[in-house]
């Protein structure tokens, strides 16, 4: 599988994300800086996390506007796969790529601690997991409150599109909501960190078949 991970000034999870699609199969990810117009001939973009422009206005507000979010959202539109992790997932719903936003945690303090989520259904990036399946991923943002609209919120549930659920709700997050799908199901959106759970030092390797299900999809 051929990616690229944006790269914004603030990014700071774009190596552990590289490092976790080598470890899965993949071939090693270009770094693309967001001044960039064009990708390269890649199948997965993936927006990792980080403080893009310090949060200002709001975390992935300005990150949203790039010059290569336009390239990005042609490569979604095309069907490549798009994922945003974190402050990724910020930028996805900031450029409208997901729906809903993400707020302040409930708890209004920065979260940085595994959380357990469940596997809702399967998906291009889910696959390998059972349905149901319990996977414990580090957390580390203070923007991670999942909000959308009744109507958002009654659609996302209607078309299968909620992929990872909290099971013990961290940050007060409608719906217990940790990752969702756009309606082509090739975007995924989730605030918990996969790349950093794919190794013996990290706290489990539960993210690895996250990767493995993007490299097996895309070959
Ligand atoms: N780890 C991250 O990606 C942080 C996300 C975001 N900047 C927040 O704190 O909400």
């Amino acid at each position: 599988m051929r990616s690229a991970i944006v790269v914004f000034p603030g990014s700071n999870r774009e190596h552990d994300a590289a490092r976790a699609i080598r470890l899965a199969g993949g071939e090693a990810p270009d770094l693309v800086w967001h001044t960039e117009t064009e990708l390269p001939d890649v199948d997965l973009v993936m927006i990792p996390g980080g403080f893009a422009h310090g949060d200002y206005l709001r975390a992935g507000a300005i990150a949203a506007r790039s010059p290569i979010m336009r390239a990005v959202a042609n490569h979604a539109e095309r069907g490549g796969f798009v994922l945003g992790v974190c402050n990724g997932f910020q930028v996805l719903t900031e450029a409208r790529l997901l729906p809903g936003a993400l707020m302040r945690n409930a708890c209004l303090t920065f979260i940085c601690r595994p959380v357990g989520i469940r596997v809702e259904r399967s998906s291009l990036f889910s696959w390998r997991y059972d349905k149901g399946a319990e996977l414990v991923f580090p957390t580390a943002h203070h923007e991670g409150n999942y909000r959308a609209d009744e109507e958002t919120l009654r659609e996302l549930e209607g078309e299968g599109r909620v992929v990872f659920r909290y099971t013990d709700n961290p940050n007060g997050s409608a719906n217990d909501i940790a990752g969702i799908v756009n309606a082509k199901g090739n975007v995924l959106g989730m605030m918990p960190h996969p790349e950093d759970a794919v190794e013996a030092i990290h706290v489990c390797t539960d993210g690895l078949d996250l990767f493995r299900g993007l490299v097996g999809a895309a070959t």
